[in-house]
């Protein structure tokens, strides 16, 4: 992205700075490639010219809300542009048709209120303040007028704030395509609850933020032709299940277990409750209240949510009552039994937990806990049972519960989908994506594994869009465009998901061999991707792996991957809770045919996300995609404190900059004639003198500083389909001026205006709708 620029003593720069990312200052010596930088920090700095970036001497304090209008369109230009915004509680700034979503860390409510969707309905993209509203807005538009269908996909890291974009659009797309005045439950009514359902089963604190969605979602929202909104499905992918039993210092587990604890005193009493102090699946971390989260209150507003979603009361009932058993459940414990390897319930307390765990299953209590301390194993037609040792039990307890939980879940999304219902005549959609970002922690298991493959398939397909996007604009005005080059990271999709010889299918042959362990597993990662360029083996560990994934390098430990990856429910377990008197709780786990309990025994979960992507990504190539990229500006998750390294490595991992490399690549800074006119008619007043016609008077002020090579394209549409379809009134016209914008020293003299440009590759003009004669 470096932008080539001539740096004398006077020049305003930008330099890399360790502790801030960039500072800037002011050229105080030049001594052939090097510079010595006078920062206003105070602090002088030497670095090579090839090291610093022009700083935009004439830049707005306020900021651009377009970063494409910034005259340098570069890393510190962009982070410097952000916040300043953000200091101005402009959380939301575009980079061309995208999003950049900033998360205060304080409510706004004023951003949000009905006369701001007001406002915002039939307004231009980029007319008012960038906004989820616009975007959300454009996309309805689009949808209408082209009748095609749209995708918002929504980005960031844990607590960047997509699922709070998220509500926002989805709220907006219910304004726009709600009913006036229905009975009952409408569509989008049902839509928007479902979120505090979702939220209560799937979201919980963690160390990154306070309500952090453990899955990730997509919702489809359909419209019929007149643009109201007939059904909705919710689509959600990989919710975290070790959570429900392994929770560390100060995160929780997932929301719902502590507001049924601060459920009313009959709850309480129904579902056998206490406080959550007392659950071993609660109490491994020393967190239970929120700030600002009264659980009692989120009890009844769930159950409430629970209603208009179309949960009866009794299906609330069962819920709880299975959540309860969960938390019953992890406080069984056991100790070794009169025969080796055994185990027995450790004492009264395990029993009573056990008794109430299985009243509340409305299950057997010994079946129950045969189930956790037994195996049965059929080999040769005959059935032995084996015993388990007490650690054994404990990860057969563990199992039980996240397969119960994540039952649950299910259950819950199918039945929100279900009685939202599907519109089978339904001709388009809006869906909106709220998936996790990519992760990199100090210990990174199957789940980073997976969400990084998600990560590495959006990427793909946002790099194609923008890409592609910039390929049409310049192919309509006729422009060469044949220069730009962009980075596929289809070699790293390769060495994850090929079949075979994949990871994920090295991962599920090695799940298949009996006795094979994970250091199998990463001996058979070695051994086959030994010369690939995009894996490598730690030189310390013997067991885990390095992807360099397009955000960077992630080292993963496989200790875990085998279980991680396994799907499937221990044979006793099927049985206990098929012959549950609650029909619930048995619909959870429904009669497996013969064939299918033996077949069964294996499924694998990395396939099966593999596959749930793989339709996600078809679902949104046959939508026109719209991207809001959130960032967190800092981990303490409070306002006002903007940390330039963290931000500048979300903007490199969510693709911002290399949008921004993309653009670069071709002709970043587009302005109008009249701007052009304006900036750089001082280097020839008596041409604007004589001319009153811009595009004359801008070739002519190009003609006199000699610059040959330029293009002048005689297409008459708009420049963005965007504009089109939005039918924005023109933009006159543009000009796409990249050397131009990268002359520092503009107004010190025509000469090295003129010294400047001759170095340029190219220039080109593009003359918009403006020529034709009733502009
Ligand atoms: N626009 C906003 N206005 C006010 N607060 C916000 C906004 N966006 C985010 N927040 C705050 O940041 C928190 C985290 O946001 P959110 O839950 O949307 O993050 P996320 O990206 O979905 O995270 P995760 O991936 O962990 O689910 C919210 O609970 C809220 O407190």
């Amino acid at each position: 992205m470096a932008t080539q620029v001539h740096i004398t003593v006077g020049s305003q720069v930008w330099v890399e700075d360790p502790d801030v990312a960039w500072i800037d200052g002011e050229v105080i010596e030049v001594n052939g490639d090097e510079i010595e930088i006078k920062c206003t920090s105070g602090k002088s700095v030497v670095a090579k010219v090839s090291n610093v970036y022009p700083k935009d001497a004439e830049a707005s304090p306020c900021g651009v809300d377009d970063m494409t209008r910034l005259a340098y369109l570069h890393e510190p230009g962009v982070l410097q542009n952000l916040r300043s915004r953000y200091d101005m509680n402009e959380i939301y700034t575009y980079v061309g048709s995208i999003l950049i979503a900033v998360n205060p860390f304080r409510r706004l409510p004023h951003l949000y209120d009905k006369h701001m969707m007001e406002q915002y309905k039939g307004a231009a993209l980029g007319d008012l303040n960038p906004h989820p509203f616009a975007v959300a807005d454009a996309a309805y538009r689009l949808m209408m007028r082209d009748r095609v269908s749209q995708a918002i996909l929504v980005s960031g890291e844990s607590g960047a704030g997509k699922t709070e974009s998220t509500k926002m659009l989805m709220r907006y797309l219910a304004y726009m395509g709600g009913r006036a005045e229905t009975e009952g439950r409408t569509v989008e009514q049902q839509v928007l609850e479902s979120n505090p359902v979702l939220e209560a089963f799937g979201n919980a604190k963690t160390v990154r933020n306070n309500n952090s969605s453990r899955f990730g979602k997509f919702v489809e929202i359909q419209f019929d032709e007149s643009g109201r909104i007939s059904g909705a499905a919710i689509r959600t992918y990989l919710l975290e299940r070790s959570r429900v039993c392994q929770i560390s210092d100060p995160e929780r587990n997932y929301h719902c277990f502590y507001m049924l604890c601060a459920a009313p005193p009959e709850d309480i009493e129904r579902f056998k409750m206490g406080d959550p102090r007392m659950f071993h699946y609660l109490n491994q971390s020393n967190c239970f209240e929120l700030d600002d989260v009264d659980d009692s209150k989120e009890y009844l507003d769930t159950r409430r949510a629970m209603d208009i979603v179309g949960i009866s009361p009794d299906e609330q009932d069962a819920i709880f009552r299975v959540v309860a058993a969960i938390l019953h459940l992890g406080n069984v414990e056991f100790s070794e039994g009169e025969e080796t390897d055994s185990s027995v319930l450790k004492d009264e307390k395990s029993q009573f937990h056990l008794k109430t765990a299985a009243e509340l299953f409305m299950c057997d209590d010994k079946a129950l806990e045969d189930s956790l301390c037994k195996r049965v194993i059929v080999t040769r037609g005959e059935s032995i049972v084996k015993n388990l040792n007490p650690e054994a039990a404990v990860l057969s307890r563990d199992a039980l519960a996240k397969i119960v939980y994540s039952r649950l879940f299910d259950w819950l999304v199918n039945k929100i989908n279900c009685s939202i219902g599907q519109d089978p005549h339904s001709k388009f959609l809006i869906g909106v994506l709220d998936i996790y970002g990519f992760e990199s922690f100090k210990t990174n298991s199957f789940e980073q594994f997976c969400i990084n493959l998600t990560n590495e398939k959006l990427q793909q397909h946002f790099n194609q869009h923008v890409f592609k996007m910039e390929q049409e604009e310049y192919t309509k005005e006729e422009i060469d465009w044949s220069y730009i080059e962009f980075i596929d990271n289809q070699d790293i999709l390769d060495l994850i998901e090929k079949k075979p010889g994949g990871i994920i299918a090295l991962l599920d042959e090695t799940c298949m061999l009996p006795r094979s362990t994970h250091e199998t597993f990463a001996q058979k990662l070695y051994q086959t991707f030994k010369d690939h360029p995009r894996f490598s083996k730690p030189k310390f560990s013997q067991s885990g792996f390095t992807i360099h994934h397009y955000a960077g390098d992630v080292t993963y430990q496989t200790e875990l991957f085998l279980d991680k990856n396994k799907d499937y429910v221990v044979n006793e377990h099927q049985a206990l809770l098929n012959a549950s008197e609650c029909h619930f709780v048995s619909s959870l786990f429904p009669l497996l045919s013969e064939d299918s309990s033996k077949s069964s025994k294996f499924s694998s979960i990395g396939l099966r996300f593999k596959q749930q992507l793989q339709t996600l990504l078809e679902t949104l190539s046959a939508t026109e995609p719209h991207y809001v990229r959130c960032v967190k500006p800092n981990n303490l998750l409070k306002p006002a404190i903007f940390e330039n390294s963290n931000v500048i490595q979300q903007l490199r991992c969510g693709g911002v900059l290399e949008a921004i490399r993309i653009s670069c690549a071709g002709y970043p800074t587009r302005r109008t004639f009249d701007e052009f006119v304006d900036r750089f008619g001082v280097l020839a007043p008596e041409i604007i003198k004589e001319s009153s016609d811009e595009v004359i008077t801008s070739k002519r002020i190009l003609e006199k500083v000699d610059l040959r090579g330029y293009q002048v394209s005689e297409a008459k549409e708009p420049a963005s389909k965007l504009d089109a379809a939005l039918e924005k009134s023109p933009l006159l016209i543009w000009v796409m001026a990249k050397i131009v914008d990268s002359i520092p020293e503009l107004y010190v003299s025509l000469q090295t205006f003129k010294a400047a440009l001759c170095q340029c590759e190219r220039l080109w003009f593009f003359n918009s709708r403006c020529t034709t004669p009733n502009v």
